[in-house]
C-alpha cells in the first residue's frame, strides 16, 4: 500500500508518522495525537522547518528526515466544568458534576438532610436501590456528554447537559410546575463572569412573566404583538455578558399553552419554522404556529448564546491554562501577511488578539486590566454574526493585517501608541453586527438602519455605534483608565477610521491621500489622519495580499454573501446590485476587476510611502491578478 512518511520532532524527540494515501484527515490527526501522547482536548500545531504553520491533514507534504517538521503542544482544553443543581428553597438535593484536571468525572448527588449518596463514576452511574432517582452520565464515543437526572416515578424534573460535537453546551432544567430550582453551568475558569445569581433570578422572573402573558393570551393580535416586542427586548437583554448564565433556564411549555389558551387567533400569520423546531402538525392553528415562531426564536437564541458561551469558556480556559504560551514563533508569524486564519479556532484567535494588544504595549500604556480586555474581545466576538463573509474571522484577519502592517512599516516609530490603538481597535470593530447585506440594500429596502442613519453609511455608523455600546459597559471598557482627553481622541479617531471603510468614499479618501504625496508629513495631523484611514481600508480589503490558499476560500465566502444579497433583491423586486449577481459575475471576473480598479491603485499609493510593502502586499496582489487573469482567459476560451 502506498504511504506517506512525515518526519517531525516532538518534545525534543525525532518521530516518524507513516500513513496510507487513503487515510482521512481525522486518521492523520489521531496519529499525531497518539505520537504526542495527548488526547482530543489538546491543541497541537505542526510547523515546517522554516516555521510555517501546517495543517495536520492527509494532504501534508512528505518531508526529508534532515528537515523535520516540529509538532508543538499549544494548550490543553481540558476543562473544569462544574454543574450544580441547588434548590433555592428547602429542597435537600445537591448535584455536582466536576471534571478535574486529571480527568475522570466526579459526580455527586448528596441529600443534605438524611444524608448521602455519594457516587463516583467514569462512564455510567445508577443510583442506589433505595433511591427513586436514576442518574446517568454517558460518554459517547465521539465524546459528547449526556447527563440525565430522571425520577423513575412520575416526578416532574428532567435535567440534561449535552455537549454536542460542534460544541455548544445545552443545559436544560424543566419542571412542569413552577420550579424552585436554580441551575448553574459554570466554568471554574471564570466563575465570577458567568454565575450571577441576582441577574439569574431576575431573568427567571422575567421568563415567568412572559409565560404568564402567553397563558393570558386571548384573541388579541395586539397582545401577541406586544409579547413579540417583549421577546425582542428580552433577547436584547440576554445578549450581554451578564446574562450568559441564563442559558439553562428557559422552560419549554409550548404544549401546555397550546391546550390552555382559549379560542384561536384569527389574524396571526403562519410563518416558516426553522429546522430547530418540532414540526408543525397538519392541524396547527395560527395561534400555535405563532407560538412555534416564538419558541423557534427562543431556541435559536439559545443556540447562538450557547455557541458564544462555548467560545467564552474555551477562551477563558486557554487564558487560565498555564500551559498556554503563545510561542515566539507564532508571535512572529502573527506579524506577517502570510498568517493563515483558517488554522485557528475562534477561542484561539481571541488569544492571539489579546497577544496583539499586549505586544503593541497597549495593556501597559493604557493600564488595561486583562480580564476587561478579555471581556471586551469576547463581546466583540459575540457581536459578529454567523454569516459567510462579514464574520468574526474577517474581523480577525483585518486586525491581524493591520497588526502586520504596523510591524512591517515600523509604524511604532512614526505614530503614537494612541494612534496605533485607534487603528487596531477600529479594525477589530469595523464590521460589528454586519447583517450580510450592504448599504445599497439597506437603503433600497429602507431598513431600520437606513432609516436611523438617513441613508448615510448606515452600516458603518451602526458598526461604530455597536463598538461604543460595548465600550460603555464597565466590564468591557478597555479605555477605563485613559484620561478624558485621550478618550475623546480615541473615540473621534475610531469613528473616522470605521466610517472610512464605506467603499462609497473610496475615491474621496484615496485622492486625499494622493494629494499629500510625495511630501507626506507624519507630524501633520491631516496627513496622519488620512494615512490611518488608508491603513484600515487596506487591511479591510487585503485578502488578495495573502497566499492563494488563504485568499481563495475568502473569495468563496464573499461571493456566497453577494449572491445571497442579489437573490434576495430579485425575490423582493429591489434593484439588483450588478457585481453581486450570480448571473453576471464569476470568481475570476470579480477578482480581475476588483484588483485592477480597487486594490492595485490603493496598494500602489501606500507603497510609495512605505516601499517595503511592495514585497509584502503589492507583489502578492499582482500575482493574484495574473492567476485570476489566466483563469478568466481560459474560461472565455471555453465559451
Ligand atoms: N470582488 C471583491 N470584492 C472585495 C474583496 N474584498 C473586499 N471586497 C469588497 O470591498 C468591500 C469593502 O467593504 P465591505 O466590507 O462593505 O464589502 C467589501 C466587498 O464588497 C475581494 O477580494 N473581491
Ligand atoms: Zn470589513
Amino acid at each position: 500500500m502506498a504511504t506517506k512518511t512525515i518526519h517531525f520532532v516532538v518534545n525534543g524527540h525525532e518521530e516518524t508518522a507513516e500513513f496510507g494515501l487513503s487515510s482521512s484527515d481525522r486518521d492523520v490527526q489521531e496519529l499525531f495525537r497518539a505520537t504526542a501522547e495527548v488526547g482530543a482536548d489538546h491543541i497541537l500545531k505542526l510547523f515546517s522547518s522554516n516555521g510555517q504553520l501546517l495543517k495536520i491533514s492527509a494532504s501534508l507534504q512528505q518531508n526529508q528526515r534532515s528537515a523535520p517538521y516540529r509538532l508543538q503542544l499549544e494548550s490543553c482544553k481540558r476543562s473544569p466544568y462544574r454543574l450544580q443543581l441547588e434548590s433555592c428553597k428547602s429542597s435537600p438535593y445537591r448535584l455536582q458534576l466536576e471534571s478535574c484536571k486529571s480527568s475522570p468525572y466526579r459526580l455527586q448527588l448528596d441529600s443534605l438532610k438524611s444524608s448521602p449518596y455519594r457516587l463516583q463514576l467514569e462512564l455510567q452511574l445508577e443510583s442506589c436501590k433505595s433511591s427513586p432517582y436514576r442518574l446517568q452520565l454517558d460518554s459517547l464515543k465521539s465524546s459528547p456528554y449526556r447527563l440525565q437526572l430522571e425520577s423513575c416515578k412520575s416526578s416532574p424534573y428532567r435535567l440534561q447537559l449535552d455537549s454536542l460535537k460542534s460544541s455548544p453546551y445545552r443545559l436544560q432544567l424543566e419542571s412542569c410546575k413552577s420550579t424552585p430550582y436554580r441551575l448553574q453551568l459554570e466554568s471554574c475558569a471564570d466563575v465570577a463572569g458567568v454565575a450571577m445569581p441576582t441577574q439569574l433570578v431576575a431573568m427567571e422572573t422575567r421568563v415567568q412573566q412572559l409565560e404568564t402573558r402567553v397563558m393570558e393570551l386571548n384573541r388579541s393580535p395586539e397582545l401577541l404583538h406586544e409579547l413579540d416586542q417583549e421577546v425582542e427586548d428580552f433577547k436584547r437583554k440576554l445578549q450581554s455578558v451578564e446574562h450568559l448564565s441564563w442559558m439553562g433556564l428557559f422552560r419549554d411549555n409550548t404544549e401546555k399553552f397550546i391546550h390552555k389558551t382559549g379560542p384561536r387567533l384569527t389574524t396571526a400569520h403562519a410563518t416558516p419554522v426553522s429546522s430547530h423546531t418540532t414540526p408543525v402538525s397538519a392541524h396547527a392553528t395560527p395561534a400555535s404556529v405563532e407560538r412555534q415562531k416564538l419558541r423557534t426564536r427562543f431556541l435559536n437564541m439559545r443556540l447562538e448564546t450557547a455557541a458564544c458561551f462555548c467560545v467564552r469558556v474555551q477562551f477563558k480556559q486557554l487564558c487560565v491554562c498555564s500551559s498556554l504560551q503563545v510561542s515566539e514563533e507564532v508571535r512572529e508569524h502573527l506579524k506577517t501577511p502570510v498568517f493563515d486564519n483558517w488554522q485557528w479556532e475562534d477561542s484561539e484567535m481571541l488569544v492571539l488578539l489579546q497577544t496583539m494588544f499586549e505586544d503593541l504595549g497597549f495593556v501597559s500604556e493604557f493600564q488595561m486590566e486583562t480580564s476587561i480586555l478579555q471581556n471586551f474581545l469576547l463581546e466583540v466576538h459575540r457581536h459578529y454574526n454567523s454569516i459567510p463573509f462579514h464574520n468574526f474571522s474577517h474581523c480577525f484577519c483585518v486586525t491581524q493585517m493591520m497588526y502586520g502592517l504596523i510591524w512591517i512599516t515600523e509604524l511604532r516609530t512614526k505614530l503614537s501608541r494612541t494612534d496605533l490603538l485607534i487603528m487596531i481597535t477600529s479594525a477589530l470593530c469595523h464590521d460589528l453586527d454586519h447583517p450580510g447585506y450592504n448599504n445599497v440594500y439597506q437603503i433600497n429596502a429602507q431598513t431600520d438602519l437606513a432609516l436611523r442613519y438617513n441613508d448615510i453609511s448606515p452600516l458603518e455608523n451602526h458598526h461604530c455605534a455597536v463598538a461604543f455600546s460595548i465600550l460603555s459597559k464597565p466590564a468591557c471598557n478597555i479605555l477605563k483608565n485613559v484620561t478624558s482627553d485621550q478618550y475623546k481622541q480615541i473615540r473621534s479617531g475610531m469613528i473616522k477610521c470605521i466610517l472610512a471603510t464605506d467603499m462609497a468614499r473610496h475615491n474621496e479618501i484615496l485622492n486625499k491621500f494622493k494629494s499629500f504625496q510625495p511630501t507626506f508629513d507624519f507630524s501633520n495631523k491631516e496627513h496622519k489622519e488620512v494615512l490611518m484611514k488608508i491603513l484600515v481600508k487596506v487591511s479591510d480589503i487585503s485578502n488578495e495580499a495573502r497566499p492563494v490558499s488563504v485568499a481563495e476560500p475568502w473569495l468563496d465566502c464573499l461571493l456566497q454573501e453577494f449572491f445571497n444579497q442579489s437573490d434576495t433583491e430579485k425575490s423582493r423586486g429591489l434593484p439588483v446590485t450588478p457585481f453581486m449577481d450570480r448571473d453576471k459575475v464569476s470568481k475570476p471576473s470579480s477578482q480581475t476587476n476588483f484588483i485592477t480598479f480597487v486594490l492595485l491603485p490603493l496598494f500602489t499609493e501606500l507603497t510609495k510611502l512605505f516601499p517595503c510593502l511592495e514585497l509584502h502586499i503589492l507583489d502578492p496582489v499582482r500575482r493574484a491578478l495574473e492567476y485570476y487573469g489566466d483563469l478568466e482567459k481560459a474560461s472565455n476560451l471555453k465559451h
